[in-house]
């Protein structure tokens, strides 16, 4: 058994294209969408991102606005820098990439943003939405990467009611959302958050319908930890230096003997990371289309 690939370029692709249209109709009411980005410091993954971000913007129609500080700004810059955003009448959307560099406080800095123009669904009003539950009004957007994971199993009908999940990670942008997400009445899975002090990681693994593995430890997850026929989403990420070539590659969690077990595999590049990039995009089309109706 091959398992079937959950694809994020065609997918994420896929739903540009439907965003699209969304942004055509906002723009005949005068309404133009827009996202800011927030990098410091110049780390290669950040940067890849970041870039990808931008030209996301372009390809669908959204102005975008890059700001980069150096990786010598101090935690004062970078507040500065928010509280610009915050107060910039052409800025209604916008993120901070993460990570900030080391010495930066990501929580105190997440806190600053103004929570109607967090695109990213990371500040604490938005986040404890998501706890709430709260939706119809008041709905809030979603964290990107854990909205990209169950857009990805719904457009290839894989179920989620009633499923054990198993996200093996507990971090902000991953773990921790994506089990407050997979609970949420409507897609009511059953889920276990693992994480480095988990005793028996395999055996938990083992159990789940649904794996995503969100901690950037290379091929962590392996073959005989999957019940055969689950769906399995590798979302960490580490880079590599190849030795022969001397080229940068990209490892995954998972371990490429897993797609001989899983039902359903995304991989690792081209699976999640390109969903976290469309997911940015609806969020901020959604904020655009709530401003008309307010
Ligand atoms: N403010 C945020 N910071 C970070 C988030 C986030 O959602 N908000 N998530 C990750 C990084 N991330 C988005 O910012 C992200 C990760 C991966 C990809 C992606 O498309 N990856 C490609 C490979 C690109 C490459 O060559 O490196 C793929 O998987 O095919 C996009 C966005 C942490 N920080």
């Amino acid at each position: 058994m091959t398992a079937i690939t959950l694809d994020g370029v065609k997918t994420a692709s896929d739903i540009k294209a439907e965003l699209r249209d969304r942004i055509a109709a906002l723009r005949s009411h005068g309404v133009v969408p827009g996202l800011a980005t927030l990098l410091v410091g110049n780390d290669p993954g950040s940067e890849t991102y970041v870039a990808g971000k931008h030209r996301d913007c372009a390809e669908v129609g959204i102005e975008s606005l890059r700001i980069d500080l150096p990786g010598s700004a101090t935690s004062a810059d970078v507040r500065a820098a928010i509280n610009d955003l915050n107060h910039s009448r052409e800025v209604t959307g916008y993120i901070i990439q993460l990570p900030l560099p080391v010495g930066h406080n990501e929580n105190a800095m997440l806190e600053l943003i103004d929570p109607s123009k967090d695109a990213d669904g990371l500040h604490p009003t938005n986040l404890g939405r998501l706890v709430l539950g709260i939706e119809g009004e008041l709905r809030s957007p979603l964290p990107c990467t854990p909205a990209g994971i169950v857009e990805l199993l719904r457009r290839y009908d894989v179920p989620i009611v009633g499923q054990k999940v198993v996200v093996v990670g507990r971090g902000l942008t991953v773990g921790r959302p994506l089990g407050l997400l997979f609970t949420r009445k409507g897609l009511d899975a059953t889920v276990t958050l693992t994480h480095s002090r988990t005793v028996d990681l395999a055996g938990e693994v083992r159990r789940a319908d649904i794996v995503v593995a969100a901690v950037g430890v290379p091929h962590l997850i392996q073959a005989d930890w999957i019940k055969p026929g689950a769906a399995v989403l590798d979302v960490g990420v580490t880079r590599v230096t190849d030795p022969v070539t001397g080229k940068g590659r990209l490892t995954g969690d998972v371990h490429p003997d897993v797609a001989s077990v899983a039902g359903h595999l995304s991989p690792n590049p081209r699976g999640v990371g390109p969903m976290t990039r469309a997911m940015l995009l609806s969020n901020v089309v959604k904020a655009a289309e709530q401003s008309l109706l307010a």
